[in-house]
């Protein structure tokens, strides 16, 4: 078994932690709580990170996995209830904990794996426009594959109603030769057609700018990349809605941090909490989203 480390860096503004075990490698900054990359050895990175990316305080940086929440994009195509908790008239895209920093509350190695805990606690941290006593905790665990795990307790006396999620950037060879498998026969809104209710029929590729929430999504979703002889798998548990996205041409260039030709070797899933798949909790409730990614070589 490899041997596992744990290295401190600053890239530029950003503090971050590079973590190697199990023949993988992960970068995760503090900002954000933010995956920045993931590889396994001999193996093209798994999770995609910008070569025009930026370390900055306060800005997302492209790629990796962000973390939105307590909503996701617009907030204004949010359930009313999502949107009540928000009292400012500017509503950033993809919540408000992107471009903050989180605590650290420890880093643990544990049978060749490693474990990073993250919080973010809006008693401790207000979130200005957002009165809401919350408190929301990343795991990340790196071993043979890559686990995170989204846990929010809502800690007022009020119910809390959110949208969230890992909004997740996949390397791939080439995007329009790779198709995703498990969507078929999901609803879907189209937000490029008037977001429009439609229904998937055969696993979906990419053809053009793609930006659509699926619903009712299974457990198990799989990015095909015959070119890299490679699957990669997300198995999820408290999620059943997606987000698939690719900004193709035009919308590449209107992209920050975000080079012209990029759209061709990524693709976002985005593994979610959207539309009548809110996150609704009482007092003191908590809810857990799961994500495990882990990848098969796959016949050339
Ligand atoms: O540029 P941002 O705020 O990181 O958002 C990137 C993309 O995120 C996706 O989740 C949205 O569906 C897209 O519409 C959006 O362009």
């Amino acid at each position: 078994m490899s041997k596992t480390q744990v290295e401190r860096v600053e890239l530029d503004q950003l503090t971050c932690w590079r973590i190697r075990a199990q023949r993988s490698e992960l970068l995760v900054a503090q900002q954000g709580a933010q995956i920045l990359s993931y590889q396994q050895d001999d193996q093209p990175p798994l999770i995609w990170l910008s070569p025009d990316a930026a370390y900055r305080h306060g800005q997302s940086v492209r790629g990796g996995v962000p973390v939105c929440w307590p909503w996701f994009g617009d907030l204004r195509r949010n359930p009313e209830a999502v949107q009540a908790h928000y009292q400012h008239a500017e509503a950033p895209a993809h919540g408000l904990v992107r471009g903050l920093d989180w605590q650290l509350l420890g880093i643990a190695e544990e049978d060749g794996a490693v474990n990073l805990r993250f919080a973010f606690d809006s008693r401790e941290q207000p979130l200005p426009g957002w009165p809401r006593d919350a408190a929301v905790h990343f795991d990340i665990r790196l071993g043979d594959d890559l686990q995170l795990r989204l846990e929010t307790q809502n800690r007022s006396d009020h119910p809390l109603t959110l949208s969230q999620a890992l909004h997740t950037y996949f390397a791939v060879s080439d995007v329009r030769q790779v198709h995703v498998e498990g969507l078929q026969g999901c609803r879907y809104i189209d937000t490029l057609q008037d977001w429009q209710e439609l229904r998937q029929e055969a696993a979906p590729g990419f053809a053009g700018e793609t930006d659509r929430i699926y619903l009712d999504t299974p457990a198990r979703l799989s990015i095909v990349d015959p070119a890299w002889g490679r699957r990669i798998h997300l198995d999820s548990t408290g999620s059943r809605s997606a987000v698939l996205w690719n900004p193709w041409v035009d919308k590449a260039r209107r992209l920050s941090q975000f080079p012209d030709e990029a759209w061709q070797n990524m693709l976002c899933i985005e593994t979610a909490n959207l539309l009548e798949d809110v996150v609704q909790l009482e007092s003191d409730e908590r809810h857990r989203l799961q994500l495990r990614l882990s990848s098969e070589a796959t016949a050339p």
